[in-house]
């Protein structure tokens, strides 16, 4: 697990927080946008006062979210990283950076202008989160995109030195194949989710088969 970088993203409630903080991630995910993941900052912040998390960093995740709501979040919250999800734009992130004073992550939604729109946040994100592009929907999806165009991603990640997330349907089943294509940072929503909760036996597969470089064929 020594290289691998794990984000579980979408808790919604004190129990998913303590899963997550329990498991091999390093950061654990809270949805401030639109999502049947969607959490209040005044649940959060009695959560993440209840449950220990020392050693995971919280990610708080928007959509097209102003300054001022983000700094709302913050102000009930002690989030690490703020991920924008949305149509965000270069000029925004900075602008948004500069207030905070907090990692911004940025989330592409994967299509043919995927690397040169990752290429206009050169200097500006701390990090991607390469996504999958669903009609109507901003993320937490459950589809993969196609994996045949992690390389690029990575790539220009590696040029930008930044860390590149990979996110998107990605399952206990499925983690092996996504390693193959060099992936070190993995975040994951539906993939460890039962009926709205984080699951500990999905969370430990996945876990298990990246520790053991296995691929689920079945
Ligand atoms: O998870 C959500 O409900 C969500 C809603 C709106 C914007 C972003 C959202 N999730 C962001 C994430 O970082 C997810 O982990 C990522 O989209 C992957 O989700 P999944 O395909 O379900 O593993």
């Amino acid at each position: 697990m020594s290289d691998v970088v794990l984000k579980y993203c979408g808790c919604q409630s004190k129990e998913d927080l303590a899963l997550v903080a329990n498991s091999q991630a390093t950061v654990a995910g809270f949805i401030f946008a639109p999502s049947k993941r969607r959490v209040s900052p005044q649940q959060v912040a009695q959560w993440v006062a209840d449950v220990p998390h020392e050693g995971t960093m919280l990610a708080g995740v928007f959509v097209n979210a102003s300054e001022d709501d983000i700094a709302h979040v913050l102000s009930f919250v002690p989030l690490d990283i703020i991920q924008c999800h949305g149509d965000e734009s270069p000029e925004q992130v900075l602008l948004l950076k500069k207030r905070v004073n907090k990692k911004i992550w940025k989330a592409i939604r994967h299509d043919e202008q995927g690397i040169a729109t990752m290429k206009q946040f050169r200097q500006c994100a701390d990090a991607f989160v390469i996504d999958a592009r669903v009609e109507g929907a901003y993320g937490g999806t459950g589809v993969s995109f196609d994996w045949n165009t992690i390389p690029a991603y990575l790539e220009e990640a590696k040029h930008q030195q930044v860390p590149c997330f990979i996110a998107g349907g990605i399952t206990p089943q499925n983690v092996g194949k996504l390693r193959a294509y060099g992936v070190s940072h993995i975040d994951v929503a539906s993939g460890i989710e039962r009926e709205g909760k984080k699951e500990k036996e999905a969370i430990q597969q996945l876990e298990r088969m990246i520790e053991n470089d296995e691929n689920d064929l079945s």
